[in-house]
């Protein structure tokens, strides 16, 4: 095999054939299914979309009805499990504890080993169904609370969000939080699909390739940027600390967490732009304008001082923070509203697979021998 250049990173490299998603660069568009999903997010909701990643197609009314029902009948998790949680150490975090679940439906599941789209399908509205309670109750008992339980009453997002605050949410908070998880559910071929993709492509289980995707996405270049960027707007405070906070970064040549984007680089992240939207009507209610602006100035900055632009991660963060959710469930909640996603990329693994395994530049010595005795 003769030395073939290698591309760091696989930047530009196409993995796969997909029928999923596509980003459009050229047209600033993110194609999925052959909807634009800004499009999508501001007219339909999270279950839609569900329902057109999985049967691709949008629902009529029975559909939908059909499709959250199927969840509604799944939402309970198997007797003791949150035991598992109660054994973690309480430091641990709610990325490592969702993972836990999730690698532990695993046993439960009858239909483990059956890579049929249709089982597959089965196996992901499972994990759909039960992550709101994975992701909200690990998190309460490891805080020494006690779970929330589901309440079957209302919509499926609108759920997740009560098990995570303990409060019924308003109109307003509800339907961001729909939004949000739309612009998070599918994103074609990021770090997380490709871990996913190469795991199922060793014909291993669903509940396997979902428990590597959520590693990969824990990473602070990855899902873990939602994170740390709270965390910075925490400690810039206000609109001129923010400033003196991200020149500091700058001058010490620091990553700044929710710019920059390996396939966006030199424009905004679209679904960025729709969270800042939904920031600001969340601000307004709040009388929290003040944080819209910190964010403001922080894009002005990086765009005028690096050129890059926010990605999704910038304005899904202080949105989260205004709905008064727990800091360490950003990227949780990301992982859950990308099951979808990485449940359809593993459905179309599996039905037309061949194993990932590329080659190496070896760039080592060669010829050395070991000395005798
Ligand atoms: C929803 C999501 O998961 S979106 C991604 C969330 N992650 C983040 O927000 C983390 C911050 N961003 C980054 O680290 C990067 O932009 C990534 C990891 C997202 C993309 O990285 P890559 O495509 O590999 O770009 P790469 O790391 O090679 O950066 C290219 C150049 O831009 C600079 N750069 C890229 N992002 C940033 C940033 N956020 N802050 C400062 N500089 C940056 C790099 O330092 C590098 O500069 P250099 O050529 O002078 O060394
Ligand atoms: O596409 C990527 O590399 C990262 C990202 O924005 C996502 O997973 O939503």
């Amino acid at each position: 095999m003769g030395e073939q250049q290698v591309k760091a990173g696989l930047d530009g490299v196409i993995a796969t054939d997909t029928e999923i998603s596509y980003l459009d660069v050229e047209n600033e568009e993110i194609v999925l299914k052959g909807y634009d999903l800004i499009e999508l997010a501001e007219k339909i909701n999270y279950l839609d979309l569900v329902h057109l990643l999985f049967e691709g197609s949008l629902p009529d009314q029975r559909g939908r009805l059909s499709m959250e029902s199927a969840l509604k009948k799944e939402y309970a998790l198997p007797e003791n499990f949150f035991d598992l949680f109660s054994m973690l150490p309480k430091e641990t975090h709610a990325m490592d504890a969702m993972r836990t679940g999730i690698s532990a439906l695993a046993g439960y599941d009858p239909q483990i080993d059956d890579r049929s789209t249709a089982a597959n399908r089965d196996k992901a509205l499972k994990v759909l169904a039960k992550i709101p309670n994975i992701v909200a109750n690990s998190y309460h008992t490891l805080q020494g609370e006690n779970p929330v339980p589901a309440n079957p009453d209302l919509p499926y997002s609108t759920n997740f969000l009560y098990m995570i605050t303990g409060k019924e949410p308003t109109n307003l908070e509800a339907e961001t939080f729909d939004q949000s998880l739309m612009v998070y559910s599918e994103h074609e071929m990021p770090n997380s699909t490709f871990t996913a993709r190469v795991i199922a492509s060793t014909n291993a289980d669903i509940y396997g390739a979902m428990t590597g995707a959520v590693s990969s996405l824990k990473g602070p270049l990855h899902g873990g940027a939602n994170e740390a960027v709270m965390h910075m707007l925490l400690e810039a405070e206000t609109v001129d600390g923010m400033s003196k906070l991200l020149h500091e970064k700058l001058r010490n040549k620091e990553r700044v967490m929710g710019f920059g984007h390996r396939v966006y680089m030199k424009k905004m992240d679209p679904r960025a732009l729709l969270m800042k939207q939904a920031l600001h009507k969340l601000a307004v209610d709040r009388g929290r304008e003040d944080l819209y602006e910190m964010c403001e100035r922080g894009e002005d900055i990086i765009r005028q001082e690096k050129g890059l632009y926010p990605n999704l991660d910038y304005y899904a963060a202080p949105v989260y923070y205004l709905l008064n959710i727990p800091i360490p469930l950003y990227t949780p909640i990301f992982f859950a509203a990308r099951v979808v996603g990485l449940g359809a990329h593993v459905i179309e693994q599996h039905a037309n697979n061949r194993l990932y395994r590329p080659r190496v530049n070896y760039t080592g010595p060669r010829g050395l021998h070991p000395k005798n005795g």
